[in-house]
C-alpha cells in the first residue's frame, strides 16, 4: 500500500500505454528481473529433455594445433560415445574443441555469453543458447550436467571450476565428479591446495580429493561413468535399507 507522498506520479497503466515517454526505465532493475526470468525460462525449456550431460570447460584462446585443443576434442568424442551430451560455453578454443568432438557421435550444446565484443557461437552445436547474464548461464551448467571436465584455461575456466568445487564441498550438489585434464597445468594448483590451503586449515585435508586429475581422455570417461555408477549403487542401497526399515517398523 502506498499513500500520500509515497504515491508515484504516474500509474503502471499510464506508463504502459504512454509510448511517447522516456525509455530509460527499460534499463532499470525491476525490468531486468523479467529479462533474467526470461533467460531462465528459455534455458530450462531448451535443456529440460537433454538427458545425461557433462560440461567441458577450458580456455577461449587456445587454437587448433594446441595439444590441449586436441585433448578437448578427444574428451568430447569419448563422452558422446559414452552417451553423455557435451555442454560448453559455446565459444572458441577448448569450448569449440569439446563441441566438435561431441558433435559427430552425440548431442553438442553451447551456452554462450553476450560479451562487449562481437562473438558468435561455434559451429559444432546441436543446441545453442546465448545468455545476457553470467549467473543464469552458470545455473544451466550445474543444473543440466552431472559432471565437470576442466581443461587448461584462464580466469573464466577457474571461475567455473571453483563454483562447482564450492557447491560440491558444501553439499549443494552430490554425485558430481570434477575432472581436471592436464596434469602439468593443474598439478601446481593441487600442490597449493595441499601444501598451503589444507596446511593452513582453510580447507579440509580431504577436500583436494574432490578433484580427479588425468591426461587421458579415456580415463576421463571411465572416472565419470564409474562415479555415476557408484553413486547410483549407493542410492539404491540406501533406498533398499530405508524400505527394509519401514517394513520392519523401525
Ligand atoms: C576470444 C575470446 C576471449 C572469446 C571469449 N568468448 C567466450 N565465449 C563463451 N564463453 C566464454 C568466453 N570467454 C570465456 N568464456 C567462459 O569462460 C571459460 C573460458 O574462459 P578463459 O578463456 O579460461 O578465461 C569457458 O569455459 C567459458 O564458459
Amino acid at each position: 500500500m502506498l499513500r500520500g507522498k509515497a504515491l508515484p506520479a504516474s500509474t503502471h497503466d499510464q506508463r504502459l500505454l504512454d509510448t511517447r515517454g522516456s525509455v530509460d526505465w527499460l534499463h532499470q532493475d525491476p525490468w531486468r528481473v523479467l529479462r533474467i526470468q526470461a533467460e531462465f525460462v528459455e534455458g530450462f525449456g531448451l535443456l529440460a529433455e537433454l538427458g545425461p550431460a557433462v560440461s567441458v570447460f577450458g580456455s577461449a584462446r587456445l587454437r587448433p594445433g594446441s595439444p590441449h585443443y586436441d585433448l578437448a576434442e578427444r574428451v568430447g568424442r569419448g563422452l558422446a560415445r559414452a552417451g553423455y551430451a557435451v555442454i560448453t560455453g559455446g565459444g572458441p578454443g577448448i569450448m569449440e574443441a569439446g563441441n566438435k568432438g561431441a558433435n559427430e557421435d552425440g548431442m553438442s550444446v553451447g551456452l554462450g555469453i553476450e560479451l562487449p565484443f562481437e562473438q558468435e557461437l561455434n559451429s559444432h552445436l546441436d543446441i545453442g543458447i546465448s545468455f545476457r547474464y553470467f549467473f543464469v548461464r552458470k545455473t544451466m551448467f550445474i543444473k543440466y550436467s552431472q559432471a565437470f571436465v576442466v581443461l587448461p584455461g584462464g580466469f573464466g575456466t577457474l571461475d567455473e571450476l571453483f563454483e562447482a568445487l564450492t557447491l560440491v564441498q558444501t553439499g549443494k550438489i552430490t554425485r558430481f565428479p570434477i575432472v581436471l585434464v592436464g596434469t602439468e597445468f593443474w598439478s601446481p594448483l593441487m600442490d597449493w591446495f595441499r601444501g598451503t590451503l589444507a596446511a593452513e586449515g582453510v580447507i579440509s585435508p580431504d577436500d583436494p580429493d574432490l578433484l580427479y586429475l588425468t591426461d587421458d581422455p579415456e580415463e576421463v570417461v571411465r572416472m565419470i561413468t564409474e562415479a555415476h555408477r557408484e553413486g547410483g549403487r549407493r542410492l539404491e542401497e540406501r533406498a533398499a535399507l530405508e524400505a527394509a526399515e519401514e517394513e520392519a517398523g523401525t
